[in-house]
């Protein structure tokens, strides 16, 4: 399969299956992990908008295997425990849209500059190399539901009432330029109660953010136009 045979057939299985929610449960909280997820939640958001019932505390990308890398990478390095690691990870689910913010990470931790830049860009590539290994079958599999799991876990648990539930997400924002972003986002009995926003960037991941706006802004667009060209009701 090309990749745009694969953009295509992930992009209608989404707009298909998004258009059958708005039918049948259009308050649920959707949450996408099919790739390109950048673009994959442009396709539902659009969607849900044609059909009148699109609620941005709603619908999630799932970016939670970035900061799953981030933390195991970092544990790693340091000698951590990697369950009381946790590094905020924006952007998009793509190279250079992942963005760790390692300056964030709790507990604090530093590293030289070319170390900082190592980790990032094995975090940034972590998917590709799976998928790369595996040549055709399939991707990070395992990894991808164990993170799916922890997403969905704490999301639910926040509609049951508890608090605190943080977790970062590809969502609707007004962080930059781009329409969709992936921050930390508190969640609620009603999805997104608060956008927690990127906090402070240092100088490397500020130039981290500007190599990944272009890949992100065509990504964003692109699903948007899939949408335009292809919905039929
Ligand atoms: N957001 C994330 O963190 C991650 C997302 N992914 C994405 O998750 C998705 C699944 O990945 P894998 O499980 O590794 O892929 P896989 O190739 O192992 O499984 C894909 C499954 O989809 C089925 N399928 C193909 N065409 C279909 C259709 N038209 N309708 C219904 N089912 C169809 C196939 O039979 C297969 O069982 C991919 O889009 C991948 O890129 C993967 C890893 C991480
Ligand atoms: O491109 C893929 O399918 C792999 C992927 O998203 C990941 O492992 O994070």
């Amino acid at each position: 399969m090309t990749r745009d045979d694969l953009f295509n057939t992930n992009a209608s299985i989404v707009r298909d299956l998004v258009d059958a929610c708005a039918d049948v449960c259009p308050k649920a909280m959707i949450c996408i992990i099919t790739n390109p997820v950048n673009s994959t939640v442009p396709i539902a958001a659009e969607v849900l908008k044609k059909r009148g019932v699109y609620d941005p505390n709603r619908l999630f990308g799932v970016t939670t295997l970035d900061v799953v890398r981030a933390n195991t990478f970092i544990a790693e390095a340091k000698g951590l425990d990697v369950t009381k690691v946790n590094v905020p990870v924006i952007g998009g689910h793509s190279g250079v849209t992942i963005i760790p913010l390692i300056s964030q990470c709790t507990p604090h931790v530093s590293f030289p500059p070319d170390e900082r830049e190592r980790l990032t860009k094995r975090i940034q590539n972590a998917g590709t190399e799976v998928v790369e290994a595996k040549a055709g079958a399939g991707s990070a599999t395992l990894s991808m539901a164990y993170a799916a799991a922890e997403f969905a876990t704490s999301l639910l648990e926040a509609l049951n009432g508890f608090e605190g539930r943080v977790q970062c997400a590809f969502v609707s924002s007004e962080e930059t330029e781009a329409k969709y972003f992936a921050t930390p986002l508190l969640l609620g009995k009603d999805g997104i109660e608060k956008n927690l926003g990127m906090g402070k960037l240092i100088d490397f991941e500020v130039n981290l953010l500007k190599a990944a706006m272009p890949e992100l802004l065509a990504n964003i667009k692109k699903g948007e136009e899939f949408v335009e060209k292809t919905y039929k009701k």
